[in-house]
This record gives C-alpha cells, structure tokens and sequence, in this order.
C-alpha cells in the first residue's frame, strides 16, 4: 500500500516502546475533542461551534493492558487541506505514524462526513469510524445501519455518544483488533454490488449513506429554524444579543457582590491570625512584612475580587458556546466585520478573548485568509477578558452605583458594564477598517459559517468543567504572578533612597503622564507592573496607595472607595481607568503568543502599539473634555 510519509512536526510522546498511536481526525464540531476527553480523561476545549481545536493534542490511556497514545486533531471536511489547522489534521493521517485512525462522524449528518473516511481508506485501512452523536440522532428520528456501513466502507463502524461515554468501549475494542489485524488492503464492497444499483464502481459519500441512514421525521429541522429567525433576524438580533450580555453581566455582578465580601471578609481575618502568629513566633518586622503586607495581602485581594465574578462568567459563557450560541453570534456580526474588509469569524475569536486573550489569538488559526488572520490578532485585545472585568466591574461597583445591593443598582452596572463592551466591540470594527485601509489592504475572503444545531448542555458538568478547567486555572495564572509582584511593590514600599522610598519615586516620575491621561502616577504604575497578569492593576493601586497612608478593613468596598477618594480620585478618574484597562498593551502571556502565532517581531510590536496609542488617544480625549466641562 502507497503511503506518503510526511514529516507532520508533531513530536508523539510514548510512554513504553510499545504503545500504540491513535489519531482522531473528523469534520469539525463532531465531538472528536468529546472522545478524546472521555477515552483519556483529560480536559481539552470542546464546545458547540466549528474550530474550537486548532493545535493536536495528545493523550495517554490504558484499554487491556495496552499503552495507548491519543491525539485529537483538528476538524477538516476533507484531507485537501485549506487552512494551517486543517493542515495539522491532514500531515498527521497522511503520515505513517498512526497505528490507527479514528474518522469521527455526525449521526445526524453522516453523508456529509463520509468523504472524509473515503479518503482516508485511500491512505490506509487501519480506519475505524466512530458515528457519534447516536443520542442526537435518535432524538431526530434518524435510524443508522452501522453494518450496513461498516460491509460498505470495508471497516469497523461503530455508533457512540461520546458525552455520555455509551460506545466507546466497542470503539476501543474495534481499535484493538484493527491494530493487532495484519495490514489489509480494505476489502470494500464495490457500489455495483449494492443491493440492485449496478451503474458505477466508484463510490461516493451519497452511495455508501443510501439505504443505510434513514430519515423518520424529515420536518427535525423546523424548530430550530424558528428560534434561528429570532436569533439571527434582521430586527431581533442585535436587541436579543445586548440583552442577552446584559443579563450575563447581571447575573455576574450580582451573584458575585457577596461571595467577594465573604472571601475578603475571611481572607483578612486570616491574615490577622497569621500576623498574631508572626508576632507570637517573634519572626523579624521586616519578614512579616514581606510575606504578610506583601504577598499574602495581594493573593488575598486577587483571589477574593477575582474568584466569585469568573466562577459564574466562565460557566454562563461555557452554556451559551454549548447550546450554539457562538456561531449565531458570528453570523449576525459578519456584515460589520466584512464592512470593515475583515472575517466574520472574528466574531468567534473576540468571543474567545472575553475569557482570555491569549486563547483568543491561538484562536485565529480559524481564519484562513493570513491577512484577516493578522487584523483579528492585533484587535484582539481590545476586548476585556477574565483578567480585566474584575477591575471593571470593581471600579464600577465603587464609583457609579455605590456599595450596596439592590436590584436597580446591579441592573445599573450591567447596563454600564455593557455600554463598556459595546465600546470595546466598536473600537475593535473601526481599528480593523483602519488596519485593512492602510498595513493590511484587501478585499474580504468569503467563507462558510456553520450553524451548528442547537444542543441541550449537560449543565451540571458544564459548571464543574468550567470551575475547573478555566476558573482555577486563570486564577493559578493570577496568583502566581501576584505573589512575587506583591513582594516587588512591598520592596518598592520600604526601601527609601534619598528623601522617599523607590514607589514614590516611580510613581512621581510617572504622574504627569497619568495625570494627561486622567490617572495619576500610581495607576500608571500599576498598569506597567501589571503587565504578567492584568488581575493584579488593582491590588498594586490599593497597595501603593496604604503605602502612603493606613487603613485596616481594605475587604469593604466603602473603605476603599475612600481610599481613592483620598488620593485624588473622581469619577473623571474612574472612567479614564476603564477606559485604559480595556485599551493598553497586551498581558505578557498574550504578547508571548502573539509573536508565536505571527512569528513576527514586527507585529508583535504593533500588537502592543496599537492598543495602547488607542487607549493613551481615547483618554487624553476624554479627560480633556471631562475637565473642561466640569
Ligand atoms: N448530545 C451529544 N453531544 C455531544 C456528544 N459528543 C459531543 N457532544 C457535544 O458536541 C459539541 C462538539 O464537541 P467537540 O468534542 O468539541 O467537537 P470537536 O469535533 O472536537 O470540534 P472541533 O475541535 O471544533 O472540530 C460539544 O458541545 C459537545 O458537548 C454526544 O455524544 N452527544
Ligand atoms: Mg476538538
């Protein structure tokens, strides 16, 4: 059998000697990123949209005493490969180095995945089809002859629901004995034989499905297509989707309001246990210092400010990509991004960036077009993600609504909250008009967007997926970064060189830059500083600025406000902060990824330049006007 052995670059890591490799390839959004997860326990992305895996992941399992490395590819449609993700797919089936092939395939559009296996049988007949997604199918009335199929196609097919872990035990038995079995050219049944159709030899998608899949209820689509003509009409779906952010936005600060003032309310009362304890251990002033007003009192503050926002955010948001928001969200923004010359699908990697910048740059591998790529890596970063709505909605919680709940004030800060989104989406259009006008000139690619049908999340696993996988991680991320900037600004606090000490230096070379820009020198300060991990702007202002004065009950909101008060701030101030949290430089982590995905120093550099030139414009502006108004 020809088999071409292309170099794929993807290094496999094998345990033993004599695991055995398994790639799982398949038409995108067929829940081979499901399989994956349930045959090797791990935990990578999967959601209810096209594209969501755009590198190769590997896993390790055991299934009879056998070593088993997984990699979950990309989804292609065919192994003709359009774009650099798709390509991964591609180099990996095409090269020699699996010991078998999974083709995962969609029971409730089957002929649609078929070519895919077809092709793959070219290359080889270690090929097992996986038609997942039986639930969904059976639900629409769709009925699937798998040996049918499997005397057709010449290989093991094997109907599972992947989410709910029904089949896979067959699919691994089939693997095993695909891979024990010695290498067979495959044995199809030519169409000529199929039942009474004698016309061609060749077959094709549509002959091998003929017979074998029968549609029950053909009208399956209609109600989905009713809620479609909401979703996506032309008068409703902007209204429903700025409600729709408004209510996630709502149900944010509202169910976060009180678990942050209990998690601060604890958090410092253990750190006057732990300086009690200090002082009772007789540990040196300077240590307790350090450790205590340093790191402890910054990790107190991320964890509590950022920890109750993003336990609800992350799973709210993790629905709506579940039950197929996404795609709908991309589809009605498409005219405004082709507007602009850039790709519709934009639309999914500025949704990405909400929840994490950097995960929203890697993104962008779904666009193929290198110079629509390119537009939606540079804007990315003009959307808040998960690092940014603490200080957000902290700032708008302390200066814009006051401290106390009510359901009138939390509607008031989702309705401001939003207006802020609004903006930050508006800029994104007009900086990718700007970019497409002058460095990055074309015309728009064309491309299909999927609408994916809608799916009932498994809620439950969705909220503990969420906390786990994308909470506690961004807020590991946080914290490692916020307990050595703790003890940076806590050095900085306490050592004093000539008439003050190193913070006030700083923050007075850099006032009147802040103060041009309606901030002062401390926020400056820590926006430069926080720029390993944005979650840490805030604890570094309140930091810097008990540096100078002394407060005890830095968990109330009240007191904290008149913390800021104190050090000269209005809300002319507030607003400039905002403003310039959802415009300035890319976080490191982001930086880092962004020069990996462009390869490119040059756009790198622009990626930092042009949001903070945007953010310094906007907020020179704005204060300006502010000030001369008041
Ligand atoms: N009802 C049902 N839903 C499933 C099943 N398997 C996967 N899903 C859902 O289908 C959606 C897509 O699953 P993924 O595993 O992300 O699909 P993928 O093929 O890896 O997608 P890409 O990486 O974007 O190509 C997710 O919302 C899953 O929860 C299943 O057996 N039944
Ligand atoms: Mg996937």
């Amino acid at each position: 059998m020809a088999m071409n052995a292309v170099d794929t670059g993807l290094v496999i890591r094998k345990r033993h000697e004599t695991d055995k490799i398994i790639a799982l390839g398949g038409s995108p959004n067929v829940g081979k990123s499901t399989v994956f997860n349930e045959l090797c326990g791990s935990h990578q992305h999967t959601g209810n949209w096209a594209g969501k895996t755009v590198t190769s992941a590997q896993g390790y399992f055991e299934y009879h005493q056998n070593g088993y490395v997984c990699v979950d590819l990309p989804g292609c449609y065919s192994l003709m490969a359009h774009s650099a993700e798709e390509e991964v797919a591609r180099d990996f089936i095409c090269s020699d180095k699996a010991d078998a092939v999974i083709i995962v395939c969609d029971a409730t559009c089957l002929e649609r995945c078929m070519s895919l296996v077809l092709q793959t049988l070219e290359i080889t007949s270690k090929v097992v089809v996986c038609v997942n997604l039986m639930d969904e199918a059976a639900k629409k009335k769709i009925e699937i002859n798998l040996g049918l199929l499997s005397k057709r196609l010449g290989v093991p097919v094997i109907g599972t629901a992947a989410r709910s872990r029904d089949g896979l035990d067959r699919l691994m038995e089939a693997v095993h004995k695909i891979i024990l079995s010695p290498e067979n050219p495959t044995i199809r049944i030519p169409y000529s034989e199929f039942d009474d159709i004698a016309s061609a030899v060749v077959s094709t998608s549509e002959d091998i499905c003929d017979g074998a899949v029968t549609y029950e209820d053909k009208n399956y689509w209609k109600k989905e297509s009713k809620i479609d003509q909401i979703l996506t009409g032309k008068w409703t779906a902007f209204p429903i989707m700025f409600l729709a952010l408004m209510g996630i936005f709502w149900l944010t600060i509202t169910g976060a309001n009180y678990p942050s003032q209990w998690l601060s309310t604890f958090l410092f009362w253990i750190e006057d246990q732990l300086t009690d304890f200090f002082h009772w251990m007789k540990v040196p002033g300077i240590l307790t210092g350090m450790l205590i007003h340093g790191v402890y009192r910054v990790l107190a503050w991320v964890v509590s400010v950022m920890l109750p926002p993003m336990a609800i955010f992350f799973p709210l948001f993790t629905l709506l990509e579940d039950v197929g928001v996404l795609p709908r969200i991309a589809f009605n923004m498409d005219k405004c991004f082709k507007k602009c010359s850039a790709c519709g699908k934009q639309a999914l990697t500025m949704c990405m960036g909400f929840g994490c910048n950097a995960a929203g740059v890697v993104g962008c591998r779904i666009i193929d077009s290198p110079r629509e790529r390119l537009i939606a890596i540079l804007t990315n970063n003009f959307v808040p993600c998960n690092g940014r709505f603490p200080t957000l909605i902290t700032i708008i919680s302390m200066f814009f609504i006051g401290t106390a709940a009510g359901a009138g004030k939390t509607i008031l800060s989702a309705g401001i909250m939003t207006l802020f989104i609004v903006l930050s989406i508006a800029i994104t259009f007009l900086t990718s008009k700007l970019l497409s006008k002058t460095v990055l000139k074309g015309i728009p690619s064309s491309f299909t967007l999927e609408l994916p049908p809608y799916r009932k999340p498994q809620i439950g696993r969705v909220v503990v997926r969420s906390i786990f996988d994308r909470t506690l991680f961004v807020l590991g991320r946080a914290v490692s970064v916020a307990a050595p900037a703790g003890l940076i600004i806590w050095l900085m606090a306490n050592i004093v060189i000539g008439d003050k000490t190193v913070l006030l230096h700083c923050s007075d070379f850099l006032d009147p830059f802040g103060r041009l820009l309606g901030m002062d020198g401390v926020i400056l300060l820590a926006f430069i500083l926080g720029f390993p991990a944005n979650e840490i702007v805030i604890p570094i202002m309140i930091m810097t600025y008990m540096a100078e004065g002394s407060i005890l009950d830095i968990g109330n909101l009240t007191v904290l406000r008149q913390l800021f008060i104190d050090n000269g701030w209005t809300w002319i101030t507030a607003i400039s902060v905002m403003l310039f949290s959802m415009m300035h430089w890319p976080c490191s982590t982001t930086c880092l990824t962004i020069k990996k995905e462009t390869q490119s120093v040059k756009w790198t550099l622009l990626s930092v330049l042009i949001p903070t030139a945007t953010g310094m414009l906007i907020c020179s502006l704005f204060a300006a006007v502010a000030k001369a108004i008041v």
